[in-house]
């Protein structure tokens, strides 16, 4: 990713280390109890005498499934990978099926689609019913209903490949991951990027931006804001969603122009051409659209290293005038909870993608301020593990 650094002494460097832990901070009393307690887990003695006991029994149980756990992770996921691709989920979303029934439809054995209900029902993915019949578990059925979410497991089966040696992927092989090819714009110009490169990654993320969407305008009053500029704003799912929900609201999306290609139709098949627009280009060397009071950034910081993130807050402090405001949207490190999306799977994920990182509040407060961005405040979305928000004014321009 090319850009300038930003400003000295700071956050200076793609490779600076990840700082996503300074929300939460160890002390020494912490640290002594956890030795202590390490050292007594250690023992084999402790351990087989926390066995025979029935409370710590429960707590010597729960240990062992939660390393089971971290040992089979990898099954469950293709057991739901592979319900997905299969079309289970579908099928079943409004009845109940046997393992008979179910297995021509989709290509295999009677005896390996038991074998799979089997697996998915440990997982509550489906249920077992009446007269060997099964249906959509309680987790199922939430997946199956949340629209987008299929798109992003099948998509998923790039970072299985990616993953399938962590350790050179920690160690710096960055060359012809499946993910770095997926986003033409991980880790390399993408300006030049044509729509055969774009068109996978946008509709997916078009496909999983409603609840998204839903969250932050919910979180966030838009109807205080005239003109809202949608930064990397993709199809212009995020844009229309708003100016739907504030019939005053005037939007523009801005992204790579193959890109915004996609998001002007869709701002003209919602019927919002008089209040909508889109607008190609490229964030990192074009200058961003004027007019606007508001500009937004939604899942999109996390994609880039510091250098980019530093030099795009720039140039949104640039476009919109003084006491405008600047919402970031996306997965916040260090949300209580959310550790093993922002630091585990997001980890891994942009890791494999060759860039970005997640952030906590700090960090971002540390970026906007840089960019003489000022007021930098949280707020909770309803969906706080997966998306937080980030809101900052335009103050003076850094010096
Ligand atoms: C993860 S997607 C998020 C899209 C949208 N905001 C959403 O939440 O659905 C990141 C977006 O950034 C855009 N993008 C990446 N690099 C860009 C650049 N240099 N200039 C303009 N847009 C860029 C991509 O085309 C993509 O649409």
């Amino acid at each position: 990713m090319t850009g300038p650094t930003a400003p000295a002494g700071r956050l200076d460097s793609a490779a600076a280390p990840m700082t996503g832990q300074s929300d939460r901070r160890p002390c020494a009393p912490l640290d002594a109890w956890r030795n202590f307690r390490n050292r007594l887990v250690a023992d084999p003695r402790f351990r087989r005498l926390a066995a025979a006991l029935p409370f710590s029994r429960l707590i010597a149980e729960q240990a062992t499934r939660r390393i089971f756990d971290l040992c089979a992770g990898f099954t469950y996921s293709q057991t739901l990978f592979a319900c997905v691709e299969l079309g289970i989920l579908a099928r079943l979303a409004d009845r109940t099926m046997t393992a008979e029934e179910l297995a021509p439809d989709v290509g295999l054995s009677a005896p390996a689609m038991e074998r799979l209900l089997a697996a998915a029902a440990a997982l509550g993915i489906v249920e077992p019913c009446a007269g060997g019949r099964y249906g959509l578990g309680l987790t199922g059925t939430i997946i199956a209903a949340e629209p987008g979410l299929a798109e992003m497991i099948s998509h998923h089966r790039l970072l299985y490949a990616d993953l399938a040696d962590p350790v050179a992927l920690l160690r710096g092989r960055r060359d012809g991951t499946r993910l770095s090819a997926y986003w033409a714009y991980a880790g390399r110009p993408a300006a030049e990027a044509v729509a055969a490169d774009t068109d996978a990654y946008t509709t997916l993320m078009g496909a999983t931006q409603a609840s998204i969407a839903d969250a932050i305008l919910d979180a966030y009053d838009f109807s205080r804001h005239r003109r809202l500029l949608d930064v990397a704003g993709g199809d212009g799912s995020f844009a229309i969603a708003a100016m739907q929900r504030h019939p005053r609201l005037a939007a523009t999306t801005f992204d790579l122009p193959c890109v915004a290609a996609r998001a002007e139709a869709r701002i003209a098949a919602a019927g919002l051409s008089a209040r909508g627009a889109a607008t190609g280009g490229d964030f990192i060397t074009d200058p961003l659209p004027g007019g606007h009071d508001v500009a937004t950034l939604v899942r999109v910081a996390l994609d880039h290293d510091e250098p980019t993130v530093a030099r795009l807050l720039r140039a949104i402090h640039a476009a919109l005038p003084r006491g405008g405001t600047l919402v970031i949207a996306e997965p916040i490190a260090g949300t209580a909870g959310a550790e093993r999306i922002t630091d585990t799977y997001f980890g891994l994920y942009l890791l494999a993608m060759g860039g970005g990182r997640t952030r906590t509040f700090d960090d971002f407060r540390t970026l906007l301020k840089a960019a003489g961005f000022v007021r930098v405040r949280r707020i909770a979305t309803r969906q706080r593990l997966l998306c937080g928000l980030v809101v900052a004014q335009v103050g003076s321009p850094p010096l």
